[in-house]
């Protein structure tokens, strides 16, 4: 067990899905996963390995923020072997040409957090996994789902004044969307040599269609999706 994770050497498997929310890792847990069986409840941070397609994969929250998933990244890799993590989760659009329910592969990220500025000597670049990425993104084309590919920034804040101001800059050097921790993820993953990428769904915009008038049935079929697009990406 490691600080954080109650889970024994070997019940996390190597690929694993890292959603912020813990009662999403729950619901594809349980949904998704065969004979899963819960390793984690510590803070109430679900964790879950099971089989899909006949592999193992876990699934495991890791909170909002940049300082949340760090700890628990550090650890899956650190102390327990994880090799593949896939992030994924919720953003807010930046570029115009995002709609609600669109779908994001983070290709690198920007950040307003200061958590590698007393590591390195200069301005670290967090990046996906390229294979992964690739694998990903082909997948969901096969699939003919709308997926984005791009730059985007982890916030350290969700509020903030003057919200449209502050998306232009981003959004005038190409920055496509927002979410809040991606470069953590990024970070460690290099760190402790892990394959790592995040998925997101669009779930904020200010441009046309926004999200507020999107039906419960694609929202699900979305949610959906984007679980079957992390988990076939994470299996070998
Ligand atoms: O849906 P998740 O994975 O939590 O991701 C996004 O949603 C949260 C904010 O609502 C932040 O954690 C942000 O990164
Ligand atoms: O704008 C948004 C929406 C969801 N999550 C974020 O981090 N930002």
């Amino acid at each position: 067990m490691s600080m954080h994770i109650a889970a024994k050497a070997g019940e996390i498997a190597p690929n694993i899905l890292l959603p912020g929310d813990p009662m999403r890792a729950k619901h594809i847990a349980e949904t998704y996963l065969e004979d899963a069986v819960c390793f984690n409840e510590i803070r109430g941070m679900y964790g879950y390995t099971g089989t899909y397609k006949g592999q193992r994969v876990s699934v495991m929250g890791t909170g909002m923020g940049i300082p949340s998933i760090l700890i628990y990244a550090t650890e899956l890799a650190r102390d327990y072997g994880c090799k593949k993590m896939i992030r994924l989760g919720t953003a807010g659009a930046y570029s115009e040409k995002l709609k609600a329910l669109d779908l994001v592969l983070s290709q690198a990220t920007s950040t307003t957090s200061a958590i590698n500025d007393h590591i390195f000597p200069g301005h670290y670049a967090p990046c996906a996994d390229f294979e992964l990425l690739d694998k990903c993104y082909h997948i969901a084309r096969e699939r003919g789902l709308p997926v984005y590919v791009g730059n985007t920034i982890c916030n350290d804040h969700l509020y903030i004044d003057n919200k449209e101001e502050y998306k232009k800059v981003w959004a005038d050097y190409g920055v496509i969307a927002s979410e809040m921790e991606g470069a953590g993820l990024y970070t460690v993953a290099a760190r402790y040599g892990a394959k790592a990428l995040t998925v997101m769904s669009i779930v904020e915009t200010s441009f046309k269609p926004g999200a507020k008038g999107v039906s419960a049935e694609d929202k699900e079929k979305n949610l959906k999706d984007m679980i079957l697009l992390a988990l076939d990406t994470a299996i070998d």
